[in-house]
């Protein structure tokens, strides 16, 4: 099993989403960036350091939202997700095609890597709208 960290980072209310490049392993699918977790390190020091090799930005890590299990056939992935913050740097890409600052409520115009869908879904999650009270008399 693959240990990868993944950053839900936010600017301000929107999150950053990334496109993975053509010719990798599920290119074309936009995830949240990261990496692979390296031995001996903690998830928090390696989102700060892929984030900071793959786009040159630098950020906070706050939480831990959960961890996201998924068996790609070719390899086994437990991705950990981390809320975090951006804090500062001029974003390049080395390891995306494209990245994009979107609103959970835009997720749904993205195809996601299959993985996420978990995190999507608690990004995305809206409390069912309560029923006003009605009294019996
Ligand atoms: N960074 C990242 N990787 C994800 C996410 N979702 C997901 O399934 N993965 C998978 O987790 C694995 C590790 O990601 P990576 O970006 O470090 O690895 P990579 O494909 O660049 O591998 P390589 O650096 O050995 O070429 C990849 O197989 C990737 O497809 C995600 O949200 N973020």
């Amino acid at each position: 099993m693959i240990e990868v960290v993944a950053g839900i980072i936010y600017k301000e209310d929107k999150i950053l989403i990334a496109k993975r490049k053509e010719g990798k392993h599920l290119a074309g699918y936009w995830e949240f960036p990261g990496g692979k977790i390296e031995a001996g390190e903690t998830p928090e020091a390696s989102l700060i350091r892929e984030i900071e090799e793959e786009l040159g930005i630098t950020i906070e890590v706050h939480e831990h939202m959960g961890d996201s299990q998924f068996d790609y056939d070719e390899k086994q992935i437990l991705l950990k997700g981390y809320v975090a913050q951006y804090l500062s740097g001029e974003m390049y890409l080395t390891d995306h095609d494209a990245v994009e600052w979107v609103f959970p409520s835009e997720f749904k115009n993205y195809v996601f890597a299959p993985a996420d869908l978990p995190f999507i879904k608690i990004l995305t999650y809206e409390p069912p709208k309560t029923q006003p009270r009605r009294h019996l008399i």
